[in-house]
């Protein structure tokens, strides 16, 4: 099978995300879309990033109804932070009857040249890239194993999502009903 690997923080995963997936899944040639919770983003440092079996989580419950979604904590057991292609050879190496491809948002490709090894990640496994809003143009755009995907662009972050939560404004329809359930259980992000 040919699979889309979805890697984020999913600090918490929201409706974007979902909407990315299920694009990816359904109007490209991937057959299944793996969401990688990273438990470390190399450039990220957030004060508000929730444990990684939380945001485990929350990615479960989203995508419980969803078939062609799965998930992976692969990278809990692995140096931290999360380098994407020390990732996706393990991931290689444990599933050699499948195809990988990197899914990423816009706002990411001008970002990527500075990922470790991103020329072997273009090489090997290539990207698939959804629109994001206010994304930087990259001339990676025209890269023969990138693939742009035409989709409305969602202009909707986790980042949006925290803010609501810490001024105490409704995030409903932003994320999955048994995600925000969670979330207001746990009294994440207050
Ligand atoms: N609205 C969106 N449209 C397209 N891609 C998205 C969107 N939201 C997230 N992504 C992509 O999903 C992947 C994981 O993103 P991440 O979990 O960091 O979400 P985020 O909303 O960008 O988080 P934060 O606001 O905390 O930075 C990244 O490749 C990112 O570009
Ligand atoms: O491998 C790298 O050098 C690298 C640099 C920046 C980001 N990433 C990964 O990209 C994914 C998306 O990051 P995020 O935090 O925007 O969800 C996440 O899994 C990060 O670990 C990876």
């Amino acid at each position: 099978m040919k699979i889309g690997l979805f890697f984020g923080s999913f600090n918490p995963i929201h409706i974007g995300h979902l909407i990315v997936a299920n694009v990816m899944a359904t109007t490209t040639d991937l057959d299944q879309v793996w969401f990688v919770v990273s438990p470390q983003n190399p450039f990220k440092k957030n004060s508000s990033l929730l444990h990684e079996f939380d945001r485990l989580t929350m990615v479960e419950k989203a995508i419980a109804d969803n078939a062609q979604f799965k998930v992976t904590d692969i990278e809990f057991s692995m140096p931290k932070p999360s380098f994407t292609i020390d990732t996706l050879i393990r991931l290689q190496e444990k599933h050699p009857q499948h195809e990988f491809r990197l899914i990423i948002g816009g706002d990411n490709l001008a970002q990527f040249p500075n990922w470790k090894n991103h020329d072997k990640i273009l090489e090997y496994f290539g990207l698939y890239v959804y629109p994001r809003p206010n994304s930087v143009k990259s001339d990676l755009e025209n890269h023969p194993n990138v693939k742009l995907v035409n989709a409305p662009s969602l202009d909707i972050s986790a980042t949006f999502i925290r803010d609501c939560l810490k001024n105490g404004k409704s995030i409903h329809y932003m994320v999955p009903e048994s995600v925000e359930q969670y979330i207001h259980w746990k009294k994440f992000y207050l």
